[in-house]
């Protein structure tokens, strides 16, 4: 039984991988190396670089493997990118997920799953947010997102393509043991951008925005670490294989943090000091948003790294490993690439 993950030398799609893998599934790879990297995919893992759209080539990849269930984490998925480039956005999140539902209803394949996000809900209006409450998503990304869940419940009307859509909230940390980490070049997220500045590769870091009606005026976010996230696939898995219904789950811990507290956070576990500068809020970002994820606790899910330390640390000591395996390409010009980084 193939289950293939699309986007799986990505962040979160490498971290299922090695999960499937860890309990012994078959997992094939498919993606196009835009943000992913080809180290990310263990030996030995079938891994195909291509694209998601490409109908062709997906129902071959199907038919050659067999492929039982799609895990579909391919996708862009910057949210202020998303507001200066929408088109870019539906095309890769929206349309090439029509194209794979495509083939996924044309070959057979049983069970789908698909990387959906918080965005869906924009500026909720109360918190923590349940599955039921309204979707009014603030930024093209969202809508992206929101739309390919409407396409997928559809679908399954339809052809009876049974699936689970996961609202990830912010996904930080790396696997605990080091095989795997975000590695995205020039990546925007606040946890990659505080540890490059922990490391020196960054001049500085900037809040954006510090008048939200939050306690400390900064945005407050459920962070979850992708070794957590990456077992509720294996759970979601298990419900579509034991013939449960379709369903959408929120993944995330019901507990926020502030970026302000997160800049903290990473000072600490990093021992570092670097230069934190107030910034004008940043266009398309809700106030607060924190899950409620009872929905995926009944199903049996259990999160065991839900401390913020903790995830700091294991994105920190991630951080550290890529620091010595690359060169001293500069990342920001304002900073000098010379700064010595202790392995
Ligand atoms: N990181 C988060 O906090 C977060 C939160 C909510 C939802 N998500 C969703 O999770 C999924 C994975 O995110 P991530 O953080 O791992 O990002 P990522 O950029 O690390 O991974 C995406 C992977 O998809 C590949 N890819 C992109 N377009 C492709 C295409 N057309 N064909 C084949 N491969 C393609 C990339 O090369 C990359 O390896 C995305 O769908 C994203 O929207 C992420
Ligand atoms: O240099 C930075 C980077 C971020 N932030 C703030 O930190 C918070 C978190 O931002 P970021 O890490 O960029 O994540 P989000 O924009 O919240 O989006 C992430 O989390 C969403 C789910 O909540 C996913 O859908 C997206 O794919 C994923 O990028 C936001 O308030 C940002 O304004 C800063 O203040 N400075």
């Amino acid at each position: 039984m193939t289950v293939m993950v699309t986007g799986g030398a990505g962040f979160i799609g490498g971290h299922v991988v090695l999960a499937l893998l860890d309990r012994g599934e078959v997992p094939l790879v498919l993606d196009d190396l835009s943000t992913g990297s080809r180290s990310a995919v263990p030996a030995g893992v079938p891994f195909h670089v291509g694209d998601v759209g490409d109908m062709k080539l997906t129902s071959r990849l199907v038919r050659e493997y067999g492929v039982e269930a799609i895990l579909h984490f391919a996708g862009k998925i910057v949210v202020p990118e998303s507001i200066l480039d929408p088109l870019g956005y539906y095309l890769a999140n929206t349309l090439k997920t029509h194209a794979l539902l495509n083939v996924a209803v044309q070959t057979g394949v049983k069970h789908f799953v698909l990387s959906s996000t918080a965005a869906v809900y924009g500026d909720p209006r109360s918190i923590p947010v349940t599955e039921t409450a309204d979707t009014l998503p603030l930024s093209p990304y969202g809508r992206s997102k929101l739309m390919t869940e409407q396409m997928l419940a559809d679908v399954d009307a339809a052809y009876g393509l049974r699936h689970v859509a996961l609202r990830y909230f912010n996904v930080v940390g790396a696997d605990p043991d080091r095989r795997h980490g975000q590695s995205t070049p020039q990546a925007t997220h606040l946890f990659k951008v505080a540890l490059e500045a922990a490391l020196g590769r960054r001049s500085h870091l900037d809040i954006y925005g510090s008048s939200y009606p939050t306690p400390d005026g900064t945005c407050i976010r459920d962070y979850i670490h992708v070794s957590d996230l990456a077992r509720a696939h294996l759970a979601v898995l298990d419900h579509l294989r034991s013939g449960g219904a379709s369903r959408i789950f929120n993944c995330g811990y019901g507990r926020g943090y502030s970026v302000a507290e997160v800049v903290e956070a990473v000072k600490a576990v990093t021992g570092t000091d670097f230069e934190v500068r107030r910034a004008p809020p940043r266009p398309g970002d809700p106030a607060e948003i924190v899950a409620d994820s009872n929905e995926l606790l009944k199903l049996g899910w259990e999160p065991e790294l839900n401390d913020l330390r903790t995830m700091v640390d294991d994105a920190w000591q991630w951080e550290r490993k890529l620091a010595v395996s690359r060169t001293t390409e500069q990342i920001d010009p304002g900073i000098s690439p010379s700064i010595p980084i202790v392995a």
